[in-house]
């Protein structure tokens, strides 16, 4: 479980991560080629109105924002931060100006991923412009009424011991930087999905971006790149959503067609099945269906033997060996069959529920309330002479399933 945890995390965070790093780094040694500069300006809106097209075909309101933020940042540095920083005889403005946009968009950007998308796309939008927009307007009206205490608020360094001068944030925007990457770091190791990856890298990214205020390729080469890794995040969810099914995690029917066109010459096919789980639904709820739904998914994802699992609709679900036979699969599939056999799902008593989260922590594990579990019938079948394709030894799997089921059940049976 862990280990498929961690693929998953490397699989959705290593390509945004390596893109963002290694534009970084072309940066930084100024490998990067000398172009116009108004193509360079150009970049983050030609990325800017890419990203944002796909968030909104999606309905990624979201995204939508984080996009959003990404170009408001681009037109302070570029429109008023760093003319005014550049002009003699400065005054404190743009540094307080600089001090509010880099403690408003840390609070902004986790706030935005923490709101779920609820509602209808324009009103999910409209209500998120007006939380963000009233927040950003209260905190400019603060600063513009009186900048000197606002200033003395946000630029003070108070921790001495904690200040790292040479980053040249302060300290204020800096840990708080630091602690919403934190919050939104553990929540996508926890649940790792691109757009929380795209999400937190652009963050991350701007967070490395600000500072190299000065460096003529820094804000605009590097604010195009986070708009890409938004942009390949929607594109990559909707992937997600189309090839994963939802209740269990494991590829769905799509992905499993797509394998079965580029299996190779030698192939062995499960076909599995719950048993009498119409009766266990009747008895224990639709949710509670649900859940052994999940719980059999997360052992068939665990099948040793090279297998990979599926969701082939409803209660069945299909694993695929490749380069294996039939004789070589039954341990395996075995295996599965008994720690499913031997896994206990608790049933919540709706009558007896906790009353807080906090009395229901306390009861967890005292094993008082009820156990339920469920067993599953198996047909497998390889690819033969009479098999010549994946439609056919799927049949053969099926039929054989059916035996499984004719014999009694909680067994796994081969085909002849
Ligand atoms: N909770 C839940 N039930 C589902 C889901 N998909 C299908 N089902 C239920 O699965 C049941 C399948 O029942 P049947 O195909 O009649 O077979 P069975 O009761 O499992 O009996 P045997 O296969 O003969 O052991 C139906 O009651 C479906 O409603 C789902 O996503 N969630």
């Amino acid at each position: 479980m862990i280990q498929s945890h961690l693929k998953t995390l490397i699989f959705i965070l290593l390509p945004p991560v390596l893109l963002a790093l290694g534009m970084g780094a072309a940066i930084q040694g100024s490998w990067l080629p000398e172009l116009p500069q108004g193509l360079v300006e150009a970049l983050p809106w030609l990325m800017g109105g890419l990203a944002g097209v796909l968030a909104f075909l999606y309905g990624r309101t979201r995204t939508l924002i984080c996009v959003a933020l990404v170009l408001l940042v681009y037109l302070g540095i570029m429109l008023h931060i760093r003319p005014m920083a550049m002009a003699p005889g400065t005054d404190p403005l743009p540094e307080l100006g600089y001090a509010l946009m880099t403690m408003l968009i840390p609070v902004v950007f986790m706030a935005n991923a923490f709101w779920s998308e609820r509602y209808h796309l324009v009103m999910d939008l409209l209500l998120r412009l007006a939380a963000f927009g009233g927040l950003a307007g209260i905190a400019v009206f603060l600063a513009m009424n009186d900048p000197e205490n606002m200033a003395d608020l946000l630029l003070t360094i108070y921790v001495p011991a904690l200040h790292w001068d040479a980053y040249g944030m302060p300290q204020l925007s800096f840990w708080s930087l630091v602690l919403c990457l934190g919050i939104m770091g553990f929540f996508l190791l926890r649940r790792p999905s691109p757009q929380w990856a795209g999400q937190w890298i652009t963050l991350a990214g701007i967070g490395w971006m600000l500072p190299q205020l000065f460096h003529t390729y820094a804000v605009p080469v590097f604010t195009a790149t986070l708009l890409l890794i938004l942009a390949i995040a929607v594109i990559h969810e909707s992937f997600q959503m189309a090839f994963r099914d939802d209740l269990t995690g494991l590829p769905g029917r799509r992905a499993l067609n797509e394998r079965l066109q580029r299996l190779g010459r030698r192939y062995t096919i499960a076909m599995t099945d719950v048993d009498h789980f119409k009766k266990f639904n009747d008895t224990h709820g639709h949710d509670l269906g649900d859940q052994v739904l999940r719980v059999v998914a997360a052992q068939l994802r665990k099948v040793s033997g090279g297998g990979r699992a599926y969701r082939y609709g409803g209660e069945e679900f299909t694993i695929i060996f490749p380069g294996k036979t039939v004789e070589q699969c039954i341990p395996h599939l075995e295996d599965v069959r008994e720690a499913i056999e031997a896994y206990e799902i608790a049933v919540r008593d709706e009558s007896s529920r906790p009353g807080s989260k906090r009395e229901g922590r306390a009861r967890r594990g005292q094993g008082k309330g009820k156990k339920v579990s469920v067993t599953i019938s198996m047909g497998v079948a390889e690819r033969s002479q009479d098999h010549p394709d994946p439609e056919t030894v799927i049949k053969a799997a099926d039929q054989a399933l059916y035996a499984a089921k004719q014999a009694g059940r909680n067994q796994v049976c081969a085909a002849e």
